[in-house]
């Protein structure tokens, strides 16, 4: 039996958990029950406190855990980082008063700065050679320059629109997270194998994600022109519709490029587009 370890709740806990049932784990649902095992798979989900995961899994209590990269830079455990999963993408950056006049690092000589993150910060600012005083507070950081605690923050920066209500501006931006899948560094053979299934199956969500399958008539005169307009990622499937004279084209397209060819796949000829998710691809 593989354990992992989760967020018991907060930012990462709903993609994790989506992330878990895309790949097939059922858990029983035992509400309030801190270690909960899958229905139908060989793992076990500990949920904990984000700050903690690292450490169960650098030391063993947990096997594999799901948490941010900036929480496991921080607390500089000894365990792998095996995956990014995509979700819970963030910044840690430093971010200063909005109407100082901001040149560069030096900024920062002598200045108070309040943050959840020292470990990271104070390697950043050792490496840079500034000197500065770093305060610690584990929570609401933003406010910190606005009531004189600090003189700028360093913290994490999403959307950047708490740092704009707190009158801030980000002038630097030191490390890009996202939730990543950890693992201790001495699994027996037996997780490895059921980490390496798990893995597997984490790839296939991946690779779906933001693709479609669109299927489209067309007429047969019309073939070559659809056709050049669909990249040509693997040749698409072509097939005779009951109407004389019309083909049904299916392929799989990354969103983004759908909305790019849409009008052209429209003056080519093709009509009654139909775009569907796709839950699983291996590649
Ligand atoms: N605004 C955001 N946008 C995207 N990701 C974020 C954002 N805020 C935080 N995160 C990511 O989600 C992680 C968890 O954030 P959360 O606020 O739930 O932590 P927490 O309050 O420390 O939770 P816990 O109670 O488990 O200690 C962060 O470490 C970071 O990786
Ligand atoms: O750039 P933004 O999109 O505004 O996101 C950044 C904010 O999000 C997080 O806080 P959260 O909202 O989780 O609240 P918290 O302070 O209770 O952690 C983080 O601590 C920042 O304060
Ligand atoms: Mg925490």
């Amino acid at each position: 039996m593989l354990r992992i370890a989760i967020q018991s709740k907060g930012r990462l806990y709903e993609d994790t958990m989506e992330l878990l049932t895309e790949a097939g784990i059922k858990l029983s649902s035992a509400k309030r029950t801190l270690l909960i095992p899958a229905r139908n798979f060989p793992i076990e989900v500990l949920f904990l406190r984000d700050d903690d995961i690292p450490d169960s899994v650098a030391s063993g209590v947990a096997d594999i855990g799901i948490v941010g990269k900036n929480e496991f830079l921080e607390k500089q455990k000894d365990a792998d980082i095996l995956k990014n999963l995509g979700f819970s993408k963030c910044r840690l950056s430093l971010a200063i008063p909005k109407d100082e006049d901001y040149q560069g690092l030096e900024w920062f000589s002598g200045r108070k700065i309040a943050t959840s993150y020292p470990g990271i910060l104070s390697s950043f600012l050792n490496e840079k050679g500034i000197k500065a005083d770093i305060h610690v507070i584990t929570g609401s950081v933003e406010i910190a320059p606005g009531i004189g605690l600090a003189d700028a923050i360093f913290d994490i920066v999403s959307s950047g629109s708490t740092l704009v209500s707190n009158r801030l501006k980000e002038v630097e931006v030191i490390v890009e997270s996202q939730a990543v899948l950890i693992g201790n560094k001495n699994l027996s053979e037996d997780k490895k194998e059921i980490l390496e299934e798990l893995i597997f199956r984490i790839e296939a969500v991946q690779a779906a994600e933001d693709k479609k399958y669109i299927l489209m008539n067309v007429p047969n005169n019309n073939l070559e022109e659809v056709l050049n307009v669909l990249p040509g990622i693997k040749s698409p499937t072509i097939m005779p519709l009951a109407q004389e004279g019309w083909s049904s084209v299916h392929t799989v397209l990354n969103e983004k490029c759908f909305w790019e060819i849409i009008n052209k796949l429209k003056t080519a000829g093709a009509e009654g587009i139909l775009v569907l998710n796709i839950e699983k691809m291996v590649l």
